[in-house]
């Protein structure tokens, strides 16, 4: 058990202490200053495990998962705002100061998604886009070039917002679209996508975020795949923390947890086709996954900022 008297907890709280004591989350000097600290002591590698944390702990965890929620999109707001202010938005995406991170984690997606899947996908869908899908644009500028985007985001706002940073590139203003609508509410529509990106921030703890991934479940076609991303470490105090066994009626295919600037971790799924002796209704958990032993997976050799590579073997999950 993981208790306040941990030194990295003790310094995890005192920065969330500072934090939920701010009269705004917008963008400031003090803001920037804090959730910087934050994220550079939760990054490293450490011992912490977020699931043993004492309940003093992990009510102070929930709460500043949903700081670092709203102060991100608030981040995502301002600079959404000021690049629309530009007659191509698309060309000045590098004032945002987490593009580069965006970057690296759109290429360790694509790397991750064209290991398990041979095919180049036509329809992607990205829920939880926000007012500035980096994801979505950063994927279809720079590696799936052909393939159609529909975002998803509950905010009324973001749809606006970002039709303003698409609508003046001839490419991307034909391929991608915007939703707004929250994503349990989206029923058959899935049927239409081959791969299915979860941000980070949708489903704020963990039953949040099973009952999306149910509702995905239910919905997706058999054999789409589902990219999510997840925390590890310490980072579990920045982002909600997705197990694998969360992920009933999908087969997960592995696991990376990046060691470098990359915050987030990537889990790859996919629905498993309907077995007969289930329904939409109850599906199937986790199915068995290939025995690997723990697997150094290094990436594309271009891409040596992205660290070794964790890919972890995933327990078998009895039905
Ligand atoms: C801040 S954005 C982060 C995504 C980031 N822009 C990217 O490209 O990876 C996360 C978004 O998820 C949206 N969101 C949260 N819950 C949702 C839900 N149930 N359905 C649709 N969107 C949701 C929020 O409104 C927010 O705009």
């Amino acid at each position: 058990m993981v208790c306040e008297k941990d030194p990295l907890v003790q310094k995890i709280t005192d920065l969330y202490d500072q934090i939920s004591t701010l009269d705004s989350l917008k963008p400031s000097k003090d803001v920037n200053m804090l959730f910087t600290q934050l994220v550079l002591t939760c990054m490293p590698p450490t011992h912490i495990d977020v699931t043993k944390l004492c309940k003093k702990v992990q009510q102070m965890r929930s709460k500043l998962i949903r700081l670092c929620g709203e102060a991100e999109g608030l981040l995502e707001t301002h600079f959404s705002t000021i690049l629309a202010s530009y007659d191509n938005p698309l060309h000045h995406l590098n004032i945002f100061p987490y593009y580069t991170n965006y970057l690296k984690l759109s290429q360790l997606e694509f790397n991750i998604l064209t290991k398990h899947c041979s095919n180049v996908p036509n329809k992607v869908a990205f829920v939880g886009s926000g007012p500035l899908p980096l994801t979505s644009i950063v994927l279809a500028s720079f590696h799936l070039k052909t393939t159609s985007f529909h975002n998803y985001d509950i905010d009324p706002s973001a749809k606006s917002k970002a039709l303003r940073l698409v609508s003046s590139d001839p490419d991307l203003s034909r391929r991608m679209f915007f939703h707004t609508t929250d994503i349990m509410d989206v029923t058959n529509g899935l049927k239409e996508f081959d791969v299915v990106f979860l941000a980070a921030l949708v489903g704020m703890d963990k039953d949040e975020k099973v009952r999306v991934v149910e509702h995905l479940a239910k919905y997706m076609n058999p054999g789409a795949v589902l990219m999510l991303r997840s925390a590890h470490g310490a980072r579990g105090f920045l982002y909600p923390v997705v197990d694998p066994w969360d992920l009933r009626g999908f087969q997960v295919l592995s696991i990376f947890h990046p060691t470098d600037e990359v915050i987030n971790s990537v889990i790859i799924a996919r629905k498993f086709p309907m077995p007969k002796h289930c329904s939409a209704e109850h599906p199937v958990g986790p199915m068995k996954l290939p025995n690997k032993c723990f697997d150094i997976d290094m990436l594309n050799p271009l891409l040596n900022h992205v660290n070794l590579m964790e890919e972890l073997d995933i327990e078998d999950q009895l039905l």
